[in-house]
């Protein structure tokens, strides 16, 4: 058998050997067909062959789950390079391809080899008959189930979907199923054997131990200068110093975004070639980023976690963590990419008590809220807590638990050495690294023989504890209740004074810049009226913004700083949260614009205007001097920040600042800066913010600045057209206060996706659509661009779950879909997702639909109305797409999700998926009449059940024929 094996590795995949015994012995039992098999080997030991060959040699095919697009298709792109027939269906395939892979799946020989599929694509109702046939034809030879960690709720990276593999599995009697990891401790492979029903399944688990990897930790904050630090490392590992020509990389993973920008460009600015990757970039330069990376061209990615998985390069000489890892199993598969090819490699992992706080109160605030969700407790629940006290707990409860967390408290992250607002000479790190993490995953001590840190040097670990500790005294009794601004640790749990200003405060956090921040009242010239007001929690002054003396543009007029000062005023009076304040601020300044004049363009004045107003205010600028500005005072909780907004900490700014850069870009100053890049990308809150303001403050002043309108302004202005719809959203909330964790949920990428879906901020808390009023715009004083570009709402739910699902499934190889699927429009897509069409509605701004009805009203955010007031008159209704149905669908459904009428998320994402496709088959209807119908088919699901409970509850709907509407009249 061996030989035959051998000859059929070289013939197939063109390897000499096996690359490891395991390899070997697994590929033998899955050939054999008689059992089961588990499989838990690190990353890059070569899982996939162990499918892939007796797949290969099988008769049938083999169906792959697999939980990312872009994994599927590097591991596509790799089959076929080698002749092996393999692909995936997924709802990216052009429909004429798709056609013939169900084609040749029909046909009585299928020529495929492997069928990848994700776990959602797999339990979808439109590829429930091709699977069936194949099973009952006996044309599937294995299931194949990748990272299959993900089926556990004790995991680090559970999905819902690939709970559903359970019933999958019972519906394929005989095929052999093998299931494959690269982490999961004793727990979380019980639990992968119990969801796939494996039948005493043959377990072929690799010990964790990595003797060529280097585990050490150091605490960020006793650093002078951290990014000198990570430079220094960096240098090291890749050898730099020595002229190394080995093409070494390296990966740093930060938690957010905006931290990913920081670290890159410190990086980069000290000399290592540093860029950043995150799902707030393009899909377009996340690809380009990696690629360079991988090519050896970017030496260092500074990325959050939606980078990595599946990422195959075999000389990463370092992982370092800027922020924690939120539970050891993360941080191991994370650090675990450094050191494939065998070589001494190291993982770093640079400490912040701070990081350890923030992550904690994600993770319980998630779990709450799962639990709110689902209206119970779930023993699972408790899986992120401990799997994150495992990394970080100095409890002597847990030290002493059998269970490993003790171990893991001196663990890898180091985090063990936390706390250093406890008594951390209690629980100095009591043993090696690697050790805790074997004992975590249930392996048993290894030989670590200096390959970490502790074991190393265990002076100077505990002396750097020590360091901490005595760091950490300090730093309380400074800021401890210092005034009402002041951290008050007492009520860390209790409210939101507990959270203070310092600890959710803002980017420095996240960035990891420097000592804990405390909060310095405004100077008491800051023209910012009220500014050391604390009334909304999160709106805080910062002192330590430049001044307007520091500034290198032009400066506002006096008349047009203060009224921004009175505008911002106005608001920050009558709202009771950041989040309603920014949405007032939007509505505002979305109001100005209607009943301004539109600002004259491009006239060829700009300069001569912008050096006007420069002169005429700068004798206002200068009595300002050496105050913190009011464009710099508020400072807004962090919302997703895209390229370009390196190193920027305050996404929410105000008239002026945005006026500078709008005014330097006219002069054509700084066209090209990186401030300048596509707005439209980074479609923030933070610039549509900035957008509006500078509507606002153009309003102000509307000939000068109207003359300046400068290319950014306008892509701002842009941006801010698409957001004026969330800002009527956000303003129609009643005015619940809510607490400081909205400033946390927002931009935590790094936390997205590790706790599954519903980590990301629950939309619909953000958005409940119940509660809008119909709002009626005048529409005269619109300029023309503007008016077609309000008729379609994107709910924040929208962006949110686009946002999730781009982090889960299409993290890092968007450029390998086609861009716009004419196949797709033209025709309903066979097998689909709902889920990239709302992916797709967050991507393309929402184009112009519809002609401005002959009444010239435009009527916003109320759907009914809309349908009235927005039918074009005497014209055919345009066929529906997907997507459009997809969103119709999504902005109806959504209240009776919030009204708790679906028993999960998920029945709430396949019903929108369902009823999407049944509105837009045939494509033959319009607009109104899917709208009527999407409401008359949700009103029919609810009548007959009080709250929908499974799939079976709307398999009697059929699309309303009977419904007419306006658009059916005509
Ligand atoms: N027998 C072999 N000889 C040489 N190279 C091999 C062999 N088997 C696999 N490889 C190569 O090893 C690399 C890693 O394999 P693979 O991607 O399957 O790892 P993996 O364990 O699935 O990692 P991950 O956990 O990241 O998915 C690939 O480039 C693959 O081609
Ligand atoms: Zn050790």
């Amino acid at each position: 058998m061996t030989t035959s094996l051998k000859a059929a590795l070289k013939t197939h995949f063109g390897f000499e050997n096996f690359r490891s015994k395991l390899q070997e012995d697994v590929v033998k039992a899955v050939v054999r067909r008689d059992r089961d098999v588990f499989v838990c080997m690190p990353t890059g030991a070569g899982k996939s062959l162990c499918y892939q060959l007796p797949a290969v040699l099988a008769e049938g095919i083999t169906l792959v789950i697999s939980p990312l697009i872009a994994l599927i298709q590097d591991q596509v792109d790799h089959l076929k390079s080698l002749n092996i027939p393999a692909c995936s269906i997924n709802s990216k395939l052009p429909a004429g391809e798709r056609r013939l892979i169900l084609a040749d799946l029909g046909s009585s020989s299928p020529k495929l080899k492997l069928l990848y599929i994700t776990p959602e694509m797999v339990a979808s109702p439109s590829f429930q008959p091709c699977l069936t046939d194949l099973c009952t034809r006996g044309l599937l030879s294995y299931l194949a189930v990748d990272e299959a960690h993900c089926v556990s709720q004790w995991g680090h990276d559970f999905r819902p979907d690939y709970l559903k593999l359970g019933g999958l599995r019972t519906r394929l009697p005989g095929v052999p199923c093998l299931a494959l990891t690269a982490t999961a401790p004793k727990k979380v492979q019980e639990d992968i054997s119990e969801s796939l029903k494996l039948s005493s399944p043959l377990s072929f688990v690799t010990p964790v131990f990595r003797s060529n990897l280097h585990y050490d930790v150091i605490f960020r904050e006793m650093l002078p200068n951290p990014y000198v630090h990570l430079y220094a490392f960096v240098r090291k590992s890749l050898a730099l110093d020595a002229g190394s020509n080995a093409q070494g990389c390296g990966i740093v993973y930060c938690r957010t975004r905006e931290g990913c920008e920081t670290v890159a460009y410190q990086l980069t600015k000290l000399g290592v070639l540093a860029k950043a990757y995150h799902a707030g970039l393009k899909a377009g330069d996340r690809t380009e980023v990696q690629h360079e990376w991988m090519q050896g061209k970017v030496l260092v990615i500074v990325a959050t976690i939606s980078f990595g998985m599946g990422v195959d390069k075999a000389n990463v000489r370092f992982v370092a963590h800027w922020n924690l890892a939120k539970s050891l199993a993360s941080y191991y598969q994370e650090s675990g990419r450094a050191g494939r090819d065998g070589l001494p490699s190291s993982c770093r992992t640079y400490y912040s008590p701070k990081d350890k706080e923030q992550l904690n109160f994600l993770i319980r605030q998630e779990i709450g809220r799962r639990q709110e969700k689902r209206g119970s407790a779930k023993e699972t629940d408790k899986a992120g807590i401990t799997d994150f006290e495992a990394m970080v707990s100095d409890s002597p409860r847990n030290v002493a638990s059998p269970e490993n967390l003790a171990a893991a408290a001196a663990a890898a992250g180091a985090a063990s050495l936390s706390c250093p607002d406890t008594s951390l000479s209690l629980h100095l790190p009591t043993s090696c690294r690697h050790a805790t993490i074997s004992k975590f995953f249930g392996d048993k001590t290894p030989n670590c023989a200096g390959a970490c840190d502790y074991c190393r040097n265990p002076k100077g670990v505990r002396a750097q504890l020590e360091k901490a500790a005595a760091l950490s005294t300090k730093t309380e009794a400074q800021s401890r209740p210092s005034g009402p601004f002041g951290f008050q640790p007492d009520l860390y749990e209790g409210g939101k004074k507990g959270y203070g200003f310092e600890r959710h405060g803002d980017s420095s956090d996240a960035a990891g810049e420097g000592p804990r921040e405390d909060f310095v009242p405004p100077d008491v010239d800051c023209p910012l009226r009220e500014a050391s007001s604390q009334r909304i929690p999160r709106l805080t002054v910062k002192k330590s913004r430049p001044t307007l003396s520091s500034m290198s543009s032009p400066p506002l007029s006096c008349g047009t700083l203060s009224l921004a000062v009175d505008l911002e005023h106005e608001v920050f009076k009558s709202s009771k949260s950041s989040n309603l304040y920014k949405a007032a601020v939007l509505k505002k300044v979305s109001e100005m614009k209607k009943t301004a004049p539109a600002p004259a363009r491009g006239n060829g004045d700009d300069e001569t205007e912008v050096k006007e107003e420069a002169t005429a205010s700068s004798s206002c600028s200068d009595e300002l001097q050496g105050f913190t500005s009011a464009s710099e005072i508020y400072s807004m909780k962090r919302k997703r920040v895209g390229a370009g907004q390196r190193g920027s900490s305050n996404p929410f700014v105000t008239a002026k600042e945005l006026l500078k850069p709008s005014m330097l870009d006219s002069k054509g100053t700084e066209s090209g800066s990186e401030s300048n890049t596509d707005a439209s990308s980074a479609v923030t809150s933070s610039i549509r913010a900035r957008a509006n303001a500078a509507a606002a403050a153009s309003l102000s002043s509307p000939t000068k600045t109207g003359k300046a309108m400068s290319k950014k302004q306008q892509k701002l202005a842009e941006a801010a057209k698409s957001s004026r719809n969330i800002s009527q959203y956000f303003v129609k909330k009643p005015t619940v206060e809510k607490s400081q964790e909205e400033e946390m949920e927002v931009d935590e990428e790094g936390l997205d996706a590790p706790l599954s879906h519903t980590t990301t901020a629950d939309p619909r808390e953000d958005s409940k659509p119940q509660e809008h009023s119909p709002e009626v715009i005048p529409v005269e004083s619109e300029t023309e661009e503007e008016s077609k570009t309000d008729v379609i709402i994107i709910p924040d739910e929208v962006e949110e779950e686009a946002l999730e699902l781009e982090q889960l499934q299409e993290t890092d190889k968007e450029s390998t879909a086609e861009p716009n699927k004419p196949a797709e429009e033209a025709k309903p897509p066979l097998i689909s997702e709902v889920s990239d069409d709302v992916k797709a509605n967050r991507e393309s701004p929402p184009p112009a639909k519809r002609s401005r009805p002959a009444d010239g009203r435009r009527v916003t955010f109320n759907p009914n109305v809309q349908e009235r007031a927005l039918l074009p008159v005497n014209e055919p209704p345009k066929p529906v797409t997907l997507k459009e149905a997809a969103d119709i669908v999504v902005r109806y459904l959504d209240p009776f999700y919030t009204q708790g009428k679906f028993a999960n998320k998920e029945l709430f994402k396949s019903f929108a998926r369902y009823l999407s496709h049944l509105l837009a088959e045939g494509r033959s209807r319009g607009k109104g009449q899917v709208k009527a119908e999407a409401k008359a088919l949700i009103k029919k699901l609810f009548s007959s059940v009080k709250r929908c409970e499974s799939e079976e509850d709307w398999k009697h709907l059929k699309r309303p024929h009977s419904c007419k509407t306006t658009e059916n009249k005509e």
